[in-house]
């Protein structure tokens, strides 16, 4: 890629002696949705979490704006990286407006009294997200759905140039699944912001990314347009299941099928 906003190098990461994944390259720039696909335990999320920053790498550099992301000063990468993660604060007795003005931290830091802008940005998300009914409420008051969409809007509210997201859709219902597909896309598209979200249902990768990255057995198997990674022999290896893949009516784009053997087919009878 010419000029990608974040890239990875080499990058290896391990739990004590549990190696994750380990040469992994990739980047991806800004106005592009780039998923992270692969099976459970793949390492999807602890790719986001060292794009985040959250945690060092053993071995590898990230680059944001080719710039070393390890040697930013911290608020200064959270003013351009926003990480929404799949269970952050549920627990919280934060209400859902206290959750967003978090969200703005990073731009006025921690002393600094709320700004009219700041305001705006807030009430925005709040209404963007359907959540203004909800804002004196409690994260642990709201249904999974509701606390997702309190998280990817707080992850907004940092107005990133990189937005990670770790299963955004997980937890909601189809209306809410195809709002943030979309919303993804604006964003990338429209705003040029550039997001990484990590999907389990492929075929809403399909749909909603540029390009997807396939992380399995430890290695990047795959990156590419939906058509080059969505390929039912990359599928079968990454997730050890049959699959068949039909081309969606109206797209075009390639959708994933579950292929049960006889075996596996009794419930279907
Ligand atoms: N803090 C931790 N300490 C030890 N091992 C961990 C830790 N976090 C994750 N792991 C392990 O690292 C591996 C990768 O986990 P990770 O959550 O990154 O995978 P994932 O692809 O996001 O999985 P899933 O799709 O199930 O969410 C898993 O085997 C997991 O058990």
């Amino acid at each position: 890629m010419s000029n990608p906003i974040i890239k990875v190098e080499q990058l290896s990461c391990r739990y004590g002696a549990r190696e994750v994944f380990a040469q992994l390259d990739l980047d991806a720039a800004q106005g592009e949705v780039l998923a992270l696909l692969g099976p459970n335990g793949a390492g999807k999320s602890t790719l986001l979490r060292c794009l985040a920053r959250l945690q060092q790498p053993q071995l590898g550099k990230i680059w944001l704006n080719n710039q070393p992301l390890w040697q930013i000063k911290q608020r200064l990468a959270a003013q351009q990286i926003a990480f929404a993660p799949q269970n952050h604060g549920l627990n919280s007795d934060l209400t859902v407006e206290q959750m967003l003005l978090l969200g703005r931290t990073p731009h006025r830091g921690w002393l600094l009294p709320m700004s009219k802008a700041d305001r705006a940005i807030v009430e925005q998300l709040l209404e963007r997200f359907n959540l203004a009914q909800y804002r004196r409420q409690s994260l642990a008051e709201l249904s999974g759905g509701e606390q997702r969409r309190v998280i990817i809007a707080r992850a907004l509210a940092q107005q990133p140039s990189i937005l990670l997201l770790d299963e955004p859709t997980a937890h909601l219902d189809l209306k809410y699944q195809l709002e943030i597909m979309q919303l993804v896309s604006e964003l990338a598209h429209s705003d040029g912001v550039c997001v990484i979200l990590t999907l389990h249902d492929l075929n809403q990768a399909s749909l909603c990314a540029d390009r997807i990255a396939l992380l399995a057995h430890g290695r990047l198997q795959a990156v590419g347009p939906p058509n080059s990674v969505l390929r039912s022999e990359l599928i079968e290896a990454a997730y050890d299941v049959p699959v068949q893949l039909i081309e969606h009516p109206s797209h075009g784009l390639p959708l994933v099928m579950l292929q049960p053997q006889p075996k596996e087919r009794s419930w279907l009878v």
